[in-house]
């Protein structure tokens, strides 16, 4: 099989871990080939006190897609969308979707709507439409947290059920796979990740509980996005399979990152024993 080629448009931070800076060594790594567009250059993340850079336009997207259709580049296995800074950008990402879908039908758009978590927006207000009305019916997978499936909806999502008939409606407006990353439904201690594909006409269902550990991660949902579409791809399509091998790496990574930040060894070797 020809190898997956990923065009990735998110941002790329100078300092830290989230966007293409997270996206792409993983995809990478997995065997994709990554071409990256960085819908922003910025110092470091938005949950910093300082921040500054630089935020691409549309004209900015379109010299990009311009020179690369000259050269018969825009052919992709598979897109994949995360933090943008701009409206406009956006809105032209729509046709960039349409043209590299008709460069190749069976291309995959992920589309992981990034606009905030924990009941703050961390991009402008309106991207919010364009998400709603432009990019949701053109996503084949999509990828929100609780907030941004809430915000998307248009509604509070306070109960599992109340998430299925948020996915449901997302399903009605064309988007036939939908993994919500994590959400709070679930007891105290854990976060529940939902999935939903339709499939002749049904909605296959998985859920998964994820022991919740005690920090707060940035960049975890542009790991979570990158890597559903590593394994949906490397599943056939398997939500089950691409969920559970998601959040087992996802897992692996978070420990690590947490015993670095609280400076115990990286690493040990045990003996496993029953
Ligand atoms: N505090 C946490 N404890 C355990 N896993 C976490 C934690 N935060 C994030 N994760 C993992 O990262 C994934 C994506 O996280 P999420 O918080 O939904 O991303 P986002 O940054 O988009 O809000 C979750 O499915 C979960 O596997
Ligand atoms: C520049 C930038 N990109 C992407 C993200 C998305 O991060 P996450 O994966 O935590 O949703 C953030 C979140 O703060 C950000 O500031």
């Amino acid at each position: 099989m020809a190898t997956p080629r990923v065009l990735s448009i998110q941002s790329h931070v100078v300092r830290g871990y989230v966007g293409n800076k997270s996206a792409t060594f993983p995809l990478q790594l997995l065997g994709f080939e990554v071409d990256a567009i960085n819908s922003v250059q910025l110092s470091n993340h938005t949950g910093y006190k300082h921040i500054d850079g630089q935020i691409l336009d549309e004209k900015d997207l379109d010299k990009l897609i311009t020179s690369m259709r000259g050269n018969n580049l825009l052919h992709y296995t598979h897109l994949l969308t995360g933090y943008i800074g701009s409206p406009a950008f956006l809105s032209k990402i729509a046709e960039v979707v349409k043209e590299l879908k008709a460069n190749n039908p069976n291309l995959l758009y992920v589309c992981d709507p990034v606009m905030g978590d924990d009941g703050k927006m961390y991009v402008p207000q309106s991207l919010l439409p364009i998400y709603q009305e432009t990019i949701l019916p053109l996503a084949d997978v999509i990828t929100p947290n609780q907030f941004e499936m809430e915000l998307l909806l248009g509604q509070k999502v306070e109960s599992i059920e109340d998430a299925w008939r948020a996915i449901e409606a997302f399903h009605g407006k064309g988007c036939g796979t939908v993994l919500v990353s994590s959400s709070t439904l679930g007891a105290k201690d854990e976060l529940i990740a939902l999935s939903s594909k339709k499939i002749d006409g049904k909605s296959v269902r998985v859920m998964a509980s994820i022991p919740m550990l005690d920090a707060h991660f940035t960049g975890s949902g542009d790991l979570f996005s990158a890597l559903t579409l590593a394994w949906l791809h490397k599943t056939g399509g398997n939500t089950q399979l691409s969920l559970d091998n998601v959040i087992y790496s996802l897992q692996a990574v978070l420990k690590r990152t947490l015993n670095k930040a609280l400076g115990k060894e990286d690493f040990k070797y045990y003996e496993a024993s029953l």
